[in-house]
C-alpha cells in the first residue's frame, strides 16, 4: 500500500538515538505510508539524523533534526502516532502525555506489558508509574492479538526474549499438547539487547569470544512470558528461563523444551504450529528437525521456528531465531503499527 505524501501517517520516534530507536529510524524513513515528523534525543537535539547516523545520508527525510523529548513539541509536529524507544519508567510518563494529546502510542519498553501492577513491582523493583493505564494497553504480539491491536490506543510491544519463547510455545500450550509445568527456555542474545548504555560488563573485551548465562533464576522477562502462557493455558504457568549473552551484535537463538503430554502424537506439534501460523507472514516454520539460525533473520522481521521430539526423554524441543532489534523490538512494533492503522501487515517490512 502506498498512501502518497499527502496521506502518509505522521509519526514520531521518542528515544530515536538508542539501538531500537535507530532500527525504527531505518524502517520508518523507508516506510511507504509514513512521514517521519519527529525524532527525539536529549543528547543529539539540534543535529540532523544524518549527521548523527551517516548511514542515512542519502535517504529522504534524514535531514530532520533531533528534538528534545517534549510532548508539546512532539504533538506540534502533527504526529498521529509515536513509537517510544525509552527506558522503563520514563516511557510511561511520556506515553500518558502523548495519549492526552491524541496520539496513538506504540511503546517498546516494559511499562505496559503486564496486567498486574504488583507483578511489575515484583520484577522491576519499583512501583508502576501509572497503574491506572494498564487495563487500556494491548500486549502487541501481532500473531496473537491482531484484533485487539486494531482497536488500541496504547500498544505494549513485547520484549525480545518473550517473543522468541512465546511464538513457538503458545499454540502448543493453548492446545494442551505439552505439560506447561515442565517448560525450560534457554536463550542466547546479542549484546545490542542490553541497549546503548555505559556498562563495563558490556565492553568488547568483556563479551568478545565468550558466552555467559545471566539474570538467573528470575529474569524480568519471566513476568510477561508467564502472563501470556497462563492466559493461553487458562491456569497459572511458571517456567524456567535462562538467558545467555553471546558475542554478536544482534540476534536471539532460543531452545525451549517441555514434556509431551501422555497420549499425544508428536506430529500434533508440527500440525498445531502450521495451523496457528498459516496466515502469519513473518513466522517461518522450518518443520520437524529444523534448527533455526540467527544469520537467516538478522535485520528482518522474521522469526524462524523448528521443532523435534526426543523419544528417549519424551521432551519436545522448539528452536527459534529472531533479531532482538527486529522481530524482538523495532520491526515487530512497526508490524503492530501497520495493523493499528489498517495497513498491510508487511508494509515497509520486506527484507531491508
Ligand atoms: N535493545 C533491545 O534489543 C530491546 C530493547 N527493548 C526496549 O526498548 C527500549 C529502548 O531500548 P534501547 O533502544 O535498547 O535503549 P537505548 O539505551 O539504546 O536507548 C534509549 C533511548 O532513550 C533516550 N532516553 C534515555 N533516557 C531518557 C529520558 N530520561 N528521557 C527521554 N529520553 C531518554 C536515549 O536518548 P537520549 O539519552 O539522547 O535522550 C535513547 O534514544 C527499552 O525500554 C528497552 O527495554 C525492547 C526490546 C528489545
Ligand atoms: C542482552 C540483554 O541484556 N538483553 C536485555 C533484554 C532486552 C529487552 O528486550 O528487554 P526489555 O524490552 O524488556 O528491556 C536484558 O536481558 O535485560
Amino acid at each position: 500500500m502506498d498512501l502518497g505524501i499527502m496521506e502518509r501517517i505522521k509519526t514520531a520516534i521518542v528515544g530515536a538515538s538508542g539501538y531500537t530507536g535507530q532500527e525504527l529510524l531505518r524502517l520508518l524513513l523507508l516506510h511507504p505510508d509514513v512521514e517521519l515528523v519527529a525524532a527525539t534525543s536529549r543528547q543529539e537535539a539540534g543535529k540532523a539524523l544524518s549527521e548523527v547516523f551517516p548511514r542515512f545520508l542519502s535517504l529522504p527525510g534524514a535531514e530532520l533534526p533531533f528534538i528534545e523529548p517534549d510532548p508539546d513539541a512532539i504533538a506540534a509536529t502533527g504526529a498521529s502516532a509515536a513509537f517510544l524507544a525509552l527506558p522503563h519508567g520514563v516511557a510511561a510518563e511520556i506515553a500518558q502525555a502523548l495519549l492526552k494529546r491524541g496520539l496513538k502510542v506504540i511503546d517498546l519498553s516494559a511499562d505496559f506489558r503486564l496486567r498486574d501492577a504488583a507483578v511489575y513491582k515484583e520484577f522491576y523493583g519499583h512501583d508502576h508509574p501509572a497503574p491506572e493505564m494498564l487495563d487500556d494497553a494491548v500486549y502487541g504480539l501481532p500473531e496473537i492479538r491482531a484484533k485487539e491491536i486494531r482497536e488500541a490506543h496504547l500498544i505494549a510491544s513485547p520484549g525480545c526474549y518473550p517473543t522468541s519463547i512465546l511464538l513457538p510455545l503458545l499454540p502448543l500450550v493453548k492446545d494442551g499438547l505439552i505439560d506447561a509445568a515442565t517448560i525450560v527456555a534457554n536463550s542466547m542474545s546479542g549484546v545490542s539487547g542490553a541497549g546503548k548504555k555505559a556498562d563495563v560488563s558490556l565492553l568488547f573485551c568483556e563479551c568478545n569470544e565468550s558466552a555467559r548465562a545471566y539474570g538467573v533464576p528470575k529474569h524480568r522477562h519471566l513476568s510477561e512470558i508467564e502472563q501470556e502462557l497462563s492466559i493461553a493455558a487458562g491456569e497459572k504457568v511458571v517456567i524456567t528461563f535462562i538467558p545467555h549473552l553471546i558475542p554478536v551484535n544482534s540476534g536471539i537463538a532460543t531452545t525451549t523444551t517441555a514434556m509431551l503430554r501422555k497420549g499425544v502424537d508428536p506430529d500434533a506439534i508440527g500440525e498445531a504450529l502450521e495451523a496457528a501460523y498459516a496466515d502469519a507472514p513473518f513466522v517461518r516454520l522450518l518443520g520437524k528437525g529444523g534448527c533455526a539460525d540467527t544469520k537467516n533473520v538478522t535485520r528482518t522481521n522474521f522469526i524462524d521456528i523448528g521443532w523435534t521430539y526426543d523419544e528417549r526423554t519424551g521432551r519436545v524441543l522448539l528452536m527459534s531465531a529472531e533479531d532482538n532489534l527486529g522481530k524482538g523490538a523495532g520491526s515487530q512494533a512497526v508490524q503492530a503499527f501497520n495493523i493499528l492503522f489498517g495497513l498491510t501487515q508487511t508494509d515497509g517490512l520486506h527484507f531491508a
